[in-house]
């Protein structure tokens, strides 16, 4: 090879002859450098015209540039997969998508070992840290033995500032990928198990919330009550409550029975939801019985305060706020508003004072607090009303000292499904209190307590009151002791009351007995002294002459 030849450019492949231009046909496979070197300058050209592009083109010409630049390669190389994205914001108003939130924690849960790049948050649920996917991390998913590919991707927002109302932010969006083989199973199946176990994970780890209604800001604002919240933490559970096992386990059943019966009440075309009413003396655990199912079922508490709803209309805005898996409770029903055989009073006819009521509510003073105009027929509508269906997965649970006070309507099979009765402390659920007071299951002295529980009703706040050790030295024996001392007390309290009760019959007895024989002599002197009497004559009445 000559000096003129050696000048002659190299294509890698071909050899081109100096002297006339024409290709030598002569070819010899590249080096390992000249690939090398080859590769790296297409890429630093593509970087290069890259950054031109991200630098000098509009932010909706890129975007445009991408979509395309992607269908070009799907031309030339068709995928065999299928992709869907669904994003963390959609419509107009850029409302979160719930889809994205349930796919989010669906993926949480099937975060394998190996992934590399996790986000950690401070969750709802207390001093913990909740685990998710970081962008651009991948998650493989197997569903009836097909493999999914998810991926956290964005869409880099415009780091302009956008004149409309909502920012041009990063558009984050979960990307799943799937062979197109799977399309049907995807459709028919897995994207319905994917929300449906998104939900219930979400479902059980939020912390859950006690909700009520108060009148705090009902001038400033919209005037009218709104939901506020707090987190809801009592710990009361049914392993706590002081009752007769067996009505205990039958309210666990009940309870249970409803949460897992969605197919069921769909099938019976009812409403999913149940009514419970919780009846019997103060301290007999109403509240706290609440606080267990809620505990129990993992649901919201929303505490309705009804003195508080302006009418029927705030009562039922307040319904459609409430969500599904909660306990709607009103407690003191028959405190709470005019629901007291509201309409047998109608018949009777109704006293001054209570149409003086009447007027208070129809003619309300701005200057007095609220003046509810909620209403039976509102109350009923609001259990078992058409709106009463919204949201599903609800109980509805009324509290009364005064049972016999409520109005039959209000209290029907149908709306109060169930009714428990909670009574005074029984021997059986005293053991259960003492087990969680003292850590005694059994005690020499539950014989002696056993026999005094069959003369001396006590409610099981005061059960729980005397039980608490009332110093840290205080041991079980002599809490029993203390505990037995107070109900021989009770005992002879209530031996008094019953003794005074008797001679207070005796008396008024007596005195009936007195006042019926004065009451005889002074009717036979006047019938003497007038000369007349009534006589009976076929069903009528004549008088006669002595
Ligand atoms: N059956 C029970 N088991 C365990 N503790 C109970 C029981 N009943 C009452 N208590 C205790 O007594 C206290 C008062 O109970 P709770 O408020 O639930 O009664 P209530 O029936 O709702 O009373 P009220 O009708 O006055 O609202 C609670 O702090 C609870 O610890």
């Amino acid at each position: 090879m000559d000096s003129i030849t050696r000048r002659y450019k190299m294509s890698g492949t071909e050899k081109f002859d100096g002297r006339d231009g024409k290709a030598i046909s002569r070819r010899r496979p590249l080096t390992m450098t000249e690939i090398l070197t080859s590769t790296s300058s297409t890429l630093a050209t593509i970087m290069f015209a890259w950054s031109i592009i991200r630098q000098y083109c509009p932010h909706g010409l890129r975007q445009y540039f991408q979509i395309y630049f992607g269908k070009f390669m799907d031309y030339i190389y068709p995928s065999p997969y299928v992709r869907i994205a669904i994003y963390e914001f959609v419509g107009e108003r850029f409302s979160r998508n719930k889809a994205f939130a349930a796919v989010e924690a669906y993926l949480s849960d099937k975060l394998s070992d190996d992934a590399k790049r996790l986000k950690a948050e401070v969750g709802e649920s207390k001093n913990n840290f909740s685990l998710s996917m970081d962008e651009y991390e991948r998650v493989t998913d197997v569903y009836e033995n097909a493999e999914f590919w998810w991926t956290l991707s964005k869409i880099p927002g415009s780091a302009k500032k956008s004149p409309s109302l909502y920012p041009d932010i990063d558009r984050r969006f979960y990307q799943l990928k799937f062979h197109k083989k799977h399309r049907e199973l995807v459709k028919e199946s897995y994207l319905k198990h994917v929300l449906k176990e998104g939900k219930e994970i979400r479902v059980n780890r939020r912390r859950r919330k006690l909700y009520t209604n108060g009148t705090g800001n009902r001038w400033l604002i919209h005037k009218s009550t709104t939901w506020s919240e707090v987190y809801f933490e009592h710990p009361a559970s049914f392993d706590t409550i002081g009752m007769d096992p067996e009505k205990k386990q039958e309210i666990i059943e009940d309870l249970l029975t409803f949460s897992q019966s969605k197919e069921y009440y769909a099938r019976i075309g009812k409403a999913w939801k149940r009514g419970y009413l919780l009846y019997g003396p103060p301290g007999t655990g109403k509240s706290t019985m609440i606080a267990a199912m809620a505990n129990l079922l993992n649901y919201d508490v929303y505490d309705l305060e009804l003195t508080a709803v302006k009418d029927n209309t705030e009562l039922r805005k307040l319904l459609i706020e409430t969500t599904s898996k909660s306990i709607i409770v009103i407690e003191d029903i028959d405190c709470s508003l005019e629901f007291t055989r509201q309409r047998e009073i109608k018949k009777k006819g109704r006293s001054n004072e209570e149409k003086e009521k009447e007027k208070a509510i129809k003619e309300p003073n701005k200057e007095e607090e609220v003046k509810s105009k909620v209403t039976l027929s509102g109350l009923l509508n609001f259990i078992d009303g058409i709106w009463s269906a919204c949201g599903g997965e609800r109980l509805i649970v009324f509290t009364t000292n005064h049972l016999e006070k409520l109005d039959p309507a209000l209290i029907r099979r149908g709306r109060m499904d169930k009714h428990i009765e909670l009574s005074y402390c029984s021997y059986e659920a005293f053991k259960v209190l003492a087990k969680n007071y003292l850590n005694v299951e059994t005690h020499e002295l539950f014989g002696e307590i056993k026999e005094l529980f069959n003369n001396v009703k006590m409610t099981p706040a005061d059960v729980a009151e005397n039980l608490m050790p009332k110093s840290r030295q205080e041991g079980a024996e002599h809490s029993l002791r203390r505990f037995i001392g107070s109900l021989e007390e009770k005992k002879r309290v209530e031996e008094k009351k019953k003794r005074m009760e008797d001679r207070k019959k005796e008396k008024s007895k007596i005195v009936d007995e007195k006042g019926d024989s004065r009451l005889k002599g002074v009717v036979f002197r006047v019938m003497n002294n007038w000369g007349r009497f009534w006589v009976g004559e076929e069903g009528g009445l004549r008088m006669e002459e002595k």
